[in-house]
Order: structure tokens, then C-alpha cells, then sequence
């Protein structure tokens, strides 16, 4: 294999909460990089006033982030390709995109779902669309809510690639004095793990909106834990990555943050609201874990993977399932040893 050039310069396609962010987080590195609007005004109040108020409010960005919604200018030269786009649209988006992506670049998911009409990994979406060996994919993903890192709070990541040293060049472009990234090469771990964390956070948020308190939010997020790491076993993972900091890690901030919107969109369920009135609150900001409950629940049954949160999560947000009854159902499944 030949030697991995240093990452230079680097495009983000996809300027909502975390891609700006992580513009920000690049840019913030020394590297180079240019970041993708789908709305022209967006990407002229980014270069004009340096911010991006429909999702970031009050967060200044650094001079040298420039935004186009030209994709093709954003990836002309660029080393990496950064995909910051929800998941069930990155196959269309990738599409649209593929003719102008550099030969050599490492395309590099920020996306946390799991595709609903294959039951794809972002990263399997990306090979197959972009038509490239796995070892030019990476995934970037950890205890990341977008607005604390803009805010530059200390935080840390994995940079997930089967080519060692791609991660490592790309963990290079993307370190800062408060984004601290680790390398991991088990891909399908490191994905699952995001993908898990939103659902298991949306029961973690109904359970609140039925006032219940953080004894109940623990056994969500401990027995989320096991059923993301028996899918995860069955699927090829490595077993320790689900305790890191994109398993564990990721887990506990989505479960406990209100600042995440699979939790809040949960919480409102909890409360009484319908899936329509939750939608219509999140202003369009993506609940990734409404539609991957449904494709994890699928992986589930494919493999003969018990998960009984992912399955309830999916019937309250698709089948008409009240929380409290779903609560019920949980608590009084067959006893068994941990
Ligand atoms: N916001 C966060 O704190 C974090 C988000 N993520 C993940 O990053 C991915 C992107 O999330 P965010 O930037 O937060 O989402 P967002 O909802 O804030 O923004 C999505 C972006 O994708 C663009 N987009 C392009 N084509 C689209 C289409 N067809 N439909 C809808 N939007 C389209 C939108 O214009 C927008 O710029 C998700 O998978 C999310 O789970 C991961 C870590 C942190
Ligand atoms: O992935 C995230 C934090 O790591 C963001 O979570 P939400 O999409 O639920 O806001």
C-alpha cells in the first residue's frame, strides 16, 4: 500500500449543526478547509459574517472557514472528504457528488444511522456509491454534541479507518486544544455504537418526559449498552470498542445531555406529544435514531439479536405504542441473569 499523504486540505459537505462544527474543529487544526451549504444564504452569511445562526446561534467561526454551495469548488483539491449529512439522505447526496470527488481523497463519514432501505453502514453506502476500497473510508464519531465543541469544551473521538495510517493522518487534521481524536480501525463497532446511542437516547428522553429519574436512565443506558454490543459481536465488531468512547462514551452524553435531539425528541414522546409534534419541534434538525430504529430493529431480527429497547422504540415511534405501556413491557419481560 502506498504511503499515506498528510491531510492538507479538506472539504465538508453539509453545513447543519455538526458539519459547521466540524469545519470550525478543522480549521481551528491548521488544515485548510472549505465547507458545503445546500442554501446559498447559508454559505454567504458564513463568509460574510462569519457565522451560521439557523444552527449554531452566537458561535463566532474562524476566519479561514470558507463556505460555497458550489460541492464541486468545495472538493476541488481537497485530500479529505468530510460527509455531514443525515444518514438516510447521504446515498442521494454522495451521488450527486461522486463525478467531482478527488481520486485519492479520504471520504469520511460524520453520519450516525443506519440506511433504512439496505441496512447499511454509512460506511458500507460510501463504498458502494463512491466506488472505493474500505481502507479510503473513515468514520469520525465520540461523545461529539455539536454546540459544546463550538463552544470549544474539552472533548474527545475516534477516527475509525481500516487503514491505520489514514486515521492517523486524518486525527493529525483534525486535533485541537479541545477536540482530542483517537484512532480505532473496527469500523463496524465504532458505527453501531452511533448509530445504537440515538435510540436507546430516545427511550432515555420518553423515560424523563414520564418523570422518571436518572436510576431508570442508567438501566437504559446499561442494558442499551448490552444489546449494542450483542448486534455489534454478531456483525464482525470487536467486542472492547463498545466501552470506548464512541460506545460508552457517546452513549451516556446522548442518553443525559438535553442538548441532544434524540433524547428531546423522546422526552416529548414521554410527555404525550405524537411523532408529527416532535418532528414539526425539531425545526428540521435530524432525530437520526427515529428512522435507524426501525433498520437497527431489522439488523436485529436478520442476525437473531435480541434488543428489546431498539424493538419498543421502534413501535412507539412507528406502531402506535404509548411510552408508559412500553415501560411496562420492558420491566416485565421474562427474568434472566444479567
Ligand atoms: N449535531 C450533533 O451534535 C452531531 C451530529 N452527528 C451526526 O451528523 C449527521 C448530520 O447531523 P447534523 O449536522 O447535526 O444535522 P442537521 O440537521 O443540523 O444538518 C443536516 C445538514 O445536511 C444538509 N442536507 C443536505 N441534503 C439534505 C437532505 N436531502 N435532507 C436533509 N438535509 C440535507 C442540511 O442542509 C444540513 O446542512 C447526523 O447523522 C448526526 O447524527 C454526529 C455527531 C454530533
Ligand atoms: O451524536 C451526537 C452527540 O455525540 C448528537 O446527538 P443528537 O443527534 O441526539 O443531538
Amino acid at each position: 500500500m502506498a504511503p499515506v499523504e498528510p491531510v492538507r486540505r479538506v472539504a465538508v459537505l453539509g453545513a447543519g449543526s455538526w458539519g459547521t462544527t466540524f469545519a470550525k474543529v478543522l480549521a481551528d487544526a491548521g488544515t485548510e478547509v472549505r465547507l458545503w451549504a445546500r442554501r446559498r444564504e447559508v454559505a454567504d452569511e458564513i463568509n460574510a459574517e462569519r457565522r451560521n445562526g439557523g444552527y449554531l446561534p452566537g458561535v463566532e467561526l474562524p476566519e479561514g472557514l470558507r463556505a460555497t454551495d458550489d460541492a464541486a469548488e468545495a472538493v476541488h483539491g481537497a485530500d479529505a472528504v468530510v460527509l455531514a449529512v443525515p444518514s438516510q439522505t447521504l446515498r442521494e447526496n454522495l451521488a450527486g457528488w461522486q463525478p467531482v470527488l478527488p481520486p485519492e481523497a479520504t471520504l469520511v463519514s460524520l453520519a450516525k444511522g443506519v440506511e433504512l432501505s439496505t441496512l447499511h453502514r454509512m460506511s458500507q453506502v460510501i463504498g458502494e456509491v463512491a466506488d472505493v476500497p474500505m481502507d479510503r473510508v473513515a468514520v469520525v464519531s465520540g461523545p461529539n454534541l455539536a454546540v459544546e465543541i463550538a463552544a470549544e469544551q474539552p472533548t474527545a473521538t475516534v477516527v475509525a479507518c481500516p487503514d491505520h495510517d489514514r486515521a492517523v493522518a486524518f486525527q493529525r487534521a483534525c486535533s485541537t486544544s479541545y477536540f482530542r481524536p483517537y484512532t480505532n480501525v473496527d469500523l463496524i463497532g465504532i458505527e453501531l455504537s452511533g448509530a445504537c446511542k440515538n435510540v436507546i437516547a430516545l427511550a432515555c428522553g420518553m423515560a424523563v418526559g414520564l418523570g422518571f429519574g436518572d436510576n431508570t436512565a442508567s438501566s437504559l443506558i446499561t442494558r442499551g449498552l448490552a444489546e449494542t454490543t450483542r448486534l455489534g459481536v454478531a456483525l464482525g465488531a470487536e467486542p472492547m470498542t463498545f466501552a470506548g468512547l464512541a460506545g460508552l462514551g457517546d452513549l451516556v452524553a446522548t442518553c443525559m445531555s438535553p442538548l441532544s435531539r434524540n433524547r428531546t425528541f423522546g422526552e416529548r414522546l414521554g410527555r404525550g406529544e405524537t411523532v408529527a409534534e416532535a418532528q414539526r419541534a425539531a425545526h428540521g434538525q435530524v432525530a437520526e435514531g427515529v428512522k435507524s430504529c426501525s433498520s437497527i430493529r431489522q439488523l436485529a431480527a436478520r442476525y437473531g439479536v435480541e434488543m428489546p429497547i431498539a424493538d419498543v422504540v421502534h413501535r412507539v415511534c412507528h406502531e402506535g405504542l404509548a411510552p408508559a405501556p412500553a415501560a411496562v413491557e420492558l420491566l416485565g419481560r421474562e427474568r434472566k441473569p444479567e
